[in-house]
């Protein structure tokens, strides 16, 4: 859990900044300053020479995909000036810097939840310090559960769309001041996710042999940390969502607004349940045993790849 030291008692605190209408102790405003995105970045800039423009995020379970990375440079989250700390058992809190066939890359061996009790700015703090260090591509990567009938475990689904029912309700991480420096006010999100990567991820597929476990869809975003009940699963299907998960929207909202590209990725870790009659549970365990699945060493960041990116 968030400490409170975490939450903004720290020497590096979460300021509020913004019209004081704006401050609703009842609600996540706080926000940092650009100054303290690049106090991080700064930071991170004088300790390695590297200079990635493309960060990957990799989602519960999935943080071996940080060891392709050659000539690593890591960091603890804890050594980072005002980075947040992992809680969840699967992300290790660590940031990678190294390089995927000679390209510099950074890597983020865990995020950050708002159900960890994270304020939305802290769940998407690095993406603006990744913006700051030069990144222009990020690989956004979750565990999710599958809400489409043909999805299977392993399966790994490009998302083409996303539903942040969060967002519904006001929860947004670009709630409050709008910082221009980083981008504008209302942000389009229409084409949030880069079709060119999306098609370069189908044919990677193809081409090593994965296309029976490629899929597309939408991916939505609940709070967490619940599962989602067997009613809640059937309106989410109906609603369009194709795999629910608990994060990735947020990170996306943010890098969107500051001009990447954004690829993502859901590995399919369960099943999610819709009949009454099944005996399946979803639990924590059973989404980090998929990430140990053999067929993710294929996947379509295979590091082949992402030299062309
Ligand atoms: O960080 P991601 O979205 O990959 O993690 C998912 C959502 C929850 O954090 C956790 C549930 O098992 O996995
Ligand atoms: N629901 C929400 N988040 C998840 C799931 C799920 O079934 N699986 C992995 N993350």
């Amino acid at each position: 859990m968030a400490t409170a030291r975490d939450l903004g008692e720290s020497s590096h605190a979460t300021k509020q900044t913004g019209p004081p209408a704006q401050r609703n102790p009842g609600f996540h405003f706080e926000q940092y300053t650009y100054e303290e995105y690049k106090e991080t970045a700064d930071w991170l800039l004088s300790k390695t020479e590297l200079r990635p423009s493309i960060a990957i995020i990799c989602g519960s379970g999935i943080g071996g995909l940080a060891s392709v990375l050659k000539d690593q440079v890591v960091f603890k989250y804890s050594d980072i000036p005002n980075f947040p700390q992992s809680t969840v058992p699967g992300h290790m809190g660590r940031l990678v810097f190294g390089k995927l066939n000679g390209k510099p890359c950074v890597c983020m061996q865990g995020r950050f939840h708002l159900y960890e009790g994270y304020p939305l700015s802290k769940v998407t703090f690095p993406i603006r310090v990744f913006r700051l260090i030069g990144v222009e591509t990020i690989i956004i990567t979750n565990a999710a559960g599958g809400l489409n009938e043909d999805f299977k475990v392993g399966d790994i689904m490009v998302i083409k769309d996303h539903i942040n029912l969060l967002g519904f309700a006001g929860n947004n991480p670009l709630v409050g001041h709008n910082e221009d420096r980083f981008g504008s006010r209302f942000p389009c999100m229409s084409d949030a996710y880069n079709r060119d990567l999306c098609k370069l991820a189908h044919e990677v597929g193809r081409e090593l042999g994965f296309s029976n476990i490629i899929r597309e869809g939408v991916y939505c975003a609940v709070g967490g940390p619940s599962f989602e009940t067997i009613a809640e699963c059937r309106m989410l299907n109906r609603l369009g969502a194709d795999a629910v998960g608990m994060s990735t929207v947020h990170e996306v909202i943010v890098a969107r607004h500051c001009g990447m590209r954004i690829f993502a990725l859901s590995l399919i870790t369960n099943k999610a349940v819709m009949d009454y009659d099944s005996e399946e549970r979803a639990n924590h365990e059973e989404v980090l045993l998929a990430g140990t699945l053999p067929v993710l060493l294929s996947s379509p960041l295979h590091p082949n790849r992402i030299k062309n990116l």
